[in-house]
């Protein structure tokens, strides 16, 4: 503990992060995984963390009209990170409150790879009966600037979808180093370009030329509906896996839910040019149905930002956070989405107290 403390308290980094809960259980979890970072940062984390929060959701939108000041790009710019939770309320349209304040985050800062790990943590159990530990250990890597998201089209077209050859390149670029880093140097690329005539083929083109420069990757094609069991039926024959951003979106709530519930799942938004802050947040939404209940299940949030800090470069504290949180969940101290009857205070305080624990032992 000393030696920890002592090496740290002398030259912690400091980081900028904008907080923006958003609404339902958005708000919920990220108030636990602030309580978790301030546990890490007190237990001589290498840490320090200077929040500034912000309000923008559903409800400033129903009470000002908007969700966001038109300066959010201003605003957020100076940041070295933004730890977001989720956005979306009954009362308002899904696609309104998607697009005014998620979407042109993602897409104004280019955050262009959304990376989704996914793994099946200690003391989870896969619903596939026979999900081995280890079977199922993917990352998910999301085209998250254009594709069928580009917000084009209209009602004589509707929901057009827009690819161009520099963002599949620079997605592909990201997704081979992505697998290069794994072990198993594997990369699954997924289209629908025997229907998706257009981009979709433009994505297996690019796929075999960006190839080229990483002969040391395997690469392997998959239709995307054939992948959906794949994912079900063979899990361990996947690794690193890349895809548009809606085939992507669909399939990180399977791996979520392959993975044991997508209460634990994480992304990361990045820039990986560095130019903009990258934006880190659970996949899963505001939760309508338990919000205001205490029970959602804060691990996503957790792994969220141990996401954030690895990226930030506090790869030690990153660790050490995931490591209390697989020692909660091998300890069965899991929400209801898991089985289990830990409430979100219940489990948040359990990992607080690993993380202590875990320090004092170094
Ligand atoms: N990135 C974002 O901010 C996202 C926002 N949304 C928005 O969220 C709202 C709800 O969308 P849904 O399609 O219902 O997706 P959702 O992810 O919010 O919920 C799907 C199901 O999973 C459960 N669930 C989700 N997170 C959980 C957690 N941490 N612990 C325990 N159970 C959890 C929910 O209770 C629900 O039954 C919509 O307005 C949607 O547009 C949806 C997905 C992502
Ligand atoms: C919006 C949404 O569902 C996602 O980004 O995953
Ligand atoms: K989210
Ligand atoms: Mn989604």
């Amino acid at each position: 503990m000393s030696q920890r403390i002592s090496s740290v308290q002398s030259k912690a980094n400091k980081y900028k992060i904008a907080v923006i809960p958003g609404d339902g259980i958005g708000k919920e979890v990220i108030e636990a995984a602030l309580a978790v970072l301030d546990a890490l940062a007190s237990a001589g984390g290498s840490f320090v963390l200077d929040y500034e929060h912000f309000d923008w959701s559903s409800e400033r939108f129903k009470t000002t009209g908007s969700y966001m000041p038109d300066s959010f790009l201003d605003v957020l710019q100076p940041k070295d990170a933004i730890f977001f939770g989720a956005v979306g309320d009954p009362t308002v349209p899904d696609h309104i409150s998607l697009w005014s304040l998620l979407l042109p985050i993602r897409q104004r800062f280019q955050q262009y790879a959304n990376v989704r790990p996914i793994r099946v943590l200690k003391g989870i159990k896969s619903p596939l009966a026979d999900c081995k530990p280890g079977d199922l250990d993917w990352v998910i890597v999301r085209e998250n600037s254009e594709g069928e998201y580009a917000g084009q089209g209209g009602r004589t077209h509707q929901e057009l979808a827009i690819f161009s050859r520099h963002a599949i390149r620079r997605i592909f670029r990201f997704a081979f180093e992505v697998a290069e880093k794994r072990p198993r140097k594997l990369l699954t690329f997924v289209t629908k370009s025997n229907a998706q005539r257009s981009g979709m083929v433009l994505w297996d083109e690019v796929a075999y030329e960006v190839a080229k420069e990483y002969p040391h990757v395997t690469m392997d094609k998959m239709l995307v509906d054939a992948m959906t069991t794949r994912m079900v039926l063979r899990p361990e024959s996947l690794d690193t896996i890349v895809a548009t951003n809606l085939h992507a979106d669909i399939l990180s709530d399977l791996a979520a839910a392959l993975a044991g519930s997508i209460g634990i799942a994480p992304t990361s938004n990045l820039d990986p040019t560095r130019r903009a802050p990258s934006m880190f947040e659970p996949v899963h939404g505001s939760a309508p149905d338990i919000s205001g209940k205490g029970i959602a299940n804060p691990i996503a949030a957790f792994w969220t930002a141990a996401e954030m800090l690895d990226w930030l470069g506090e790869k030690a504290d990153a660790k050490l956070l995931m490591e209390a949180i697989e020692s909660v969940c091998g300890r069965g101290i899991l929400t209801k989405d898991l089985g289990g009857s830990a409430n979100t205070a219940e489990v948040t305080d359990a990992v607080c107290t690993a993380i202590k624990e875990s320090a004092q032992a170094q």
